[in-house]
């Protein structure tokens, strides 16, 4: 029995949902379909997703929303007539679009969740449509009877334990369920979604939740590659990995697979596989427990990401100062911030955020308040901060990694501002500046691959 999902890539036309079709046609295992909003038929394209978000935001500012809305409209209905699914099954879909501004939410947030949602939504159930009309058996389950239930977060919400249980009361089904991906609903019933790129969230809770001998998660590229392929061209493919192997890539940049949907596969112990709809043939890359060490390369992988932010602090003697950075952390968490990492020096402290968690504002607050609690000599905000993940399992095995890596930055003439080994025996993580960050993924990539 398979979850199989799959992206916005594979679902963005009707020629992209043919090929969904045969793919599930071809394996009565895959019983469980997560889908995506339709995404992106071209470069330059715009997501359902992100046409939601816009008529979300008109709405609230009560502009005019028509044009978006027949945009919308016509992502769909390219989809129903291209496989010819009757008008009297595609007008609701179409109608429950243009009501979304008349129905009851709690605030702008819920709205806002509620709007992107429908992408999803929608798309499961003319997915669903499509398949019946095919000879599938098949149907919509939508979340909430599927037994999900998230926390109380509306654009970044979390799966609550008990689901499971519930979830599990769908194992072995002989119907394909068709479930949307990206949202389920919170204890009062309202729609929260996950965060972008969430429907892979799903794919892993529902897999997890019937156990699944697999999670097949299917998008536009052939397998995951050693590098985004977007900075080298026909990176080294990666056969099988570790699940902390992606954890850490797709940590740093890797956004082919989300890296919170390796939660649930790892604590189900569900064996992932990335794989192509326009080329379904092609094994993929297979996510696991464990893999044999590879003897070919070092490194697996090699990510970077510039959604980061710093705050630097230097005060002399910080090393004898009991409870400096107490009075931080504290600072930090009557803010509701997290922190990623906190790489230290003798008089000097670097905290690294998640540049998204922040505004202006609130780096002026913490600004004045930590300054209050410390009084640093120094002290400042960049955002000029890309950070870099060197990951293998088999780095634990061989010296002089970080010497190579360290060599291929600095004969590219990279500045490195933070370097960590930390407590993870299988990455190398590298602070640099954002403009460095793609000159230092190839050099990297040159030094380990070629
Ligand atoms: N290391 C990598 N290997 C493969 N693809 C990657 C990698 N890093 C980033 N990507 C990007 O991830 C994309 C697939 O993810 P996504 O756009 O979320 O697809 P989907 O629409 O299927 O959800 C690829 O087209 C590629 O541009
Ligand atoms: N549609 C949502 C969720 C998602 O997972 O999409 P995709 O499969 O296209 O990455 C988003 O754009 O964030």
């Amino acid at each position: 029995m398979k979850v199989i999902k799959f992206g916005g890539s594979s679902l963005a036309s009707s020629t992209q949902l043919q090929k969904v079709l045969s793919i599930v046609q071809a394996d009565d295992q895959r019983k469980y379909v997560i889908v995506s909003a339709p995404g992106k038929r071209f470069a330059g394209d715009t997501k359902v997703t992100d046409l939601l978000i816009q008529y979300a935001r008109q709405t609230i500012h009560h502009q005019d929303t028509a044009a978006v809305v027949e945009t919308i409209i016509d992502r769909y209905a390219e989809i129903g007539r291209g496989f010819d699914v009757p008008e009297d099954q595609l007008t609701p879909i179409f109608d429950i679009i243009r009501h979304l501004p008349n129905q009851a939410y709690a605030d702008n947030t819920y709205l806002m969740a509620a709007f992107k949602a429908h992408g999803e939504r929608l798309n499961a159930k003319l997915v669903a449509a499509v398949f019946a009309q095919a000879g599938l058996n098949a149907r919509y389950l939508d979340p909430k009877d599927a037994g999900m239930v998230v926390t109380d977060v509306p654009d970044d919400a979390q799966i609550i334990e008990s689901s499971y249980d519930q979830i599990a009361k769908w194992a072995n089904s002989d119907q394909i369920l068709v479930i949307p991906g990206f949202f389920a609903y919170n204890r009062n019933g309202q729609i929260c979604t996950f965060s972008r790129g969430g429907s892979d969230i799903t794919g892993a809770i529902i897999a997890r939740g019937v156990n699944a001998d697999r999670y097949e998660n299917f998008t536009d590229v052939d397998a995951i590659y050693a590098v985004n392929p977007a900075l080298v061209a026909q990176p080294a493919a990666i056969g099988e990995m570790t699940f902390r192997e992606m954890r850490e890539l797709s940590y740093a940049g890797f956004s082919v697979f989300h890296d919170e949907a390796l939660i649930p596969a790892i604590q189900g112990n569900i064996t992932v596989n990335v794989k192509n709809t326009n080329h379904p043939e092609a094994p993929g890359t297979l996510i696991k427990s464990t893999r044999e060490a590879s003897t070919k390369y070092p490194v697996t992988g090699i990510a970077s990401s510039s959604s980061f932010c710093s705050l630097y602090l230097r005060k002399y003697l910080l090393n004898k100062e009991v409870g400096f950075g107490r009075k931080i952390l504290t600072i930090l968490e009557d803010h509701h911030v997290s922190y990623e990492h906190m790489p230290s020096g003798i008089d000097d402290l670097t905290i690294i955020f998640d540049e998204h968690q922040l505004t202006p504002e609130l780096e002026k607050e913490l600004t004045a308040e930590i300054s209050e609690a410390v009084h640093p000599d120094e002290i400042y905000f960049t955002h000029d901060y890309s950070i870099l993940m060197v990951v293998g399992e088999s780095m634990r095995n061989r010296v002089g990694i970080m010497s190579r890596a360290a060599t291929a930055l600095a004969d590219s003439n990279i500045k490195l501002i933070m370097v960590n080994q930390g407590a993870s025996e299988i990455s190398i993580m590298f602070g640099v500046h954002d403009r460095d960050a793609d000159q230092a993924v190839v050099a990297l990539y040159n030094e380990f691959f070629n």
